[in-house]
């Protein structure tokens, strides 16, 4: 077992984390679960954006609504219906009012140092932490610096200056705007139009592509604009800001409205909202500790070209913007880190694991692995199998009007599955089947075995197997 050691002006500490989002928590715990000194830096709420600004407080105000919409779709009930400041009071129970105090005694306990303040490298295995109170404090590595700084928001040049929403704003809505305009067409764009236009807003989601969720299955997109007109939100396609005017824009804090009205000019038109949200993707928050001072750049983190002591895991790293991704990155960095005298690679795995992820619209979006067009992009030979959640009896009695599909993509080669979405009701929980069949390669032909109990929506699997066993003419 190893411990701090401290100089009058220097912290020694195996194991240095900065960022302490759900990735270096992961990590810091896991490694000073073995007795290993670790510290970790935070300029925030320990506990990350997921915590306090993205996963939980956007799933705590999306639950109660899909549970509303269902009562809606289910004969035999009274409907149920959102209340705003009971949803909003939910969501601010749920990030346990901003306030961190728990989560970091939980990792104090874990035998973590928690170092408050913004951290910045000085030179090699070199963290100095800017503390808000003016202070600064040194610490330095034995073994390795871990960089698990999550995203910054992407902000279009026509947006720069301009106070506007991000996704903090939207999970932290305090202010429900009349008119909200959402820019962008992605989980953070589909999500928050559900629950800002439950909340009340009248939205009206302006999208480059042709589509919504680039790179799912192209149904995807399909059904849910369907399901997002339904609910009155306005979806306007291949559509750009060319130009954006807030004359009284100014800061009042997270989730208020950010000043007066905004107007946005298309190519086509000219659109008036009160608040517009910019959901136009986030990237790797890794300018602002000062990787100059090892010589690096960012380039240099994202493409793995770090010196043995330095290593970028979770959305930090690039790979992937998923917390269970990053976690699971955690947790083999960690395992290397303790069984190795050196510093690990950060990317050591033999195979890259298929990535699930949901989209908690309604209906749940599903999906894991590949795509049918990533796969064969990718080089696969592949057979599809696709049906509809409606003609599926366990899924019927889930709600009175089922929307939703599922496909399977298997490789001929291997008669594996390779990818799966399943876009329906609580399909959410359905997809870990899915995963496991593509992680463990479990062929067609085994998995025509596994019997989904009646009636439950998991017999869609039967259908999509069995076109796939008659496609392969078995
Ligand atoms: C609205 C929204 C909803 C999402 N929903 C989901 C979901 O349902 N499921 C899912 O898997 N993913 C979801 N994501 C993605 C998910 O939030 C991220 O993948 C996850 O937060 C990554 O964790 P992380 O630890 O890498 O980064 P973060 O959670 O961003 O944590 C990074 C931490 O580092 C701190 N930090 C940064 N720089 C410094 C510094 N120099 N010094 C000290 N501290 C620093 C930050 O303050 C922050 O606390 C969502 C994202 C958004 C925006
Ligand atoms: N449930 C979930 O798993 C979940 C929920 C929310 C977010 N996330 C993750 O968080 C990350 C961020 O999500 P996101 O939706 O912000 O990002 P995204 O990259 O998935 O989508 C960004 C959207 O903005 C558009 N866009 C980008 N630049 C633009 C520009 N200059 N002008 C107009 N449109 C532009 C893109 O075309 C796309 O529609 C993603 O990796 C996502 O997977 C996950």
């Amino acid at each position: 077992m190893t411990s701090a050691t401290a100089s009058s002006s220097e912290h020694h500490y195996e194991l240095i984390v900065i960022g302490a989002g759900p990735i270096g928590e992961v990590l810091a715990q896991a490694v000073a679960a073995e007795g290993m000194s670790t510290a970790i830096v935070e300029h925030d709420l320990v506990g990350g954006d997921c915590a306090y600004y993205a996963c939980k407080p956007s799933k705590a105000l999306l639950h109660p609504i899909q549970v509303a919409h269902e009562s809606q779709h289910l004969g035999g009930v009274q409907s149920a219906s959102v209340v705003a400041d009971d949803l909003l009071a939910r969501r601010n129970a749920q990030v346990s009012h901003y306030d961190d105090s728990a989560q970091k005694q939980a990792l104090e306990e874990s035998g973590v140092t928690v170092v408050r303040g913004h951290g910045r490298l000085t030179g090699e295995k070199s963290v100095e932490v800017h503390a808000s109170d003016g202070s600064t404090r040194s610490l330095q590595a034995e073994r390795a610096v871990v960089i698990t700084t999550g995203t910054a928001p992407n902000i279009p040049p026509v947006f720069e200056g301009i106070p506007v929403w991000d996704s903090q704003d939207a999970t932290a809505v305090q202010d429900v705007p009349p008119r909200l305009i959402i820019i962008g067409g992605g989980p953070v764009a589909c999500e928050a139009a559900s629950w800002m236009s439950a909340l009340g807003s009248k939205v009206t989601m302006l999208i480059r592509e042709g589509s919504l969720l680039t790179g799912f299955e192209p149904f995807v997109s399909d059904i849910l604009t369907e399901q997002l007109e339904q609910s009155g939100v306005d979806i306007q396609f291949y559509t750009e800001a060319v130009q954006v005017r807030r004359p009284e824009g100014m800061d009042q804090g997270l989730g208020m409205i950010k000043g007066g009205p905004i107007t946005v000019r298309t190519a086509s038109a000219s659109i008036e909202a009160d608040e517009l949200l910019l959901a136009t993707g986030r990237r790797p928050a890794l300018d602002s500790i000062n990787l100059a001072s090892v010589g690096l750049s960012v380039d240099d983190v994202l493409e793995e070209r770090t010196p043995d002591w330095l290593h970028a895991l979770g959305d930090a790293g690039g790979k992937h913007q998923l917390t269970h991704m990053g976690k699971y990155q955690s947790r083999q960095f960690a395992a290397r880190f303790i069984h190795s005298a050196e510093a690990p690679d950060a990317d050591n795995t033999d195979t890259e694991p298929p990535t699930p992820q949901v989209v908690f619209t309604d209906p749940q979006i599903a999906f894991v692995g590949l795509s049918e067009e990533a796969a064969r992009e990718a080089g696969y030979d592949v057979i599809t199998a696709e049906a509809n959640f409606a003609d599926v009896a366990g899924a019927a009695l889930l709600r009175d009007d089922v929307v939703g599909r599922a496909k399977i993509v298997v490789d001929t080669a291997t008669d594996c599955l390779i990818g799966a979405t399943l876009m329906g009701p609580e399909t959410a929980e359905m997809l870990h089947a899915a995963t496991i069949a593509i992680t463990a390669d479990v062929p067609v032909s085994i998995l025509q075995h596994a019997v989904p109990a009646f009636p439950t929506a998991s017999e869609v699997w039967l259908g999509l197997l069995q076109q796939v066993a008659d496609s392969a003419g078995r």
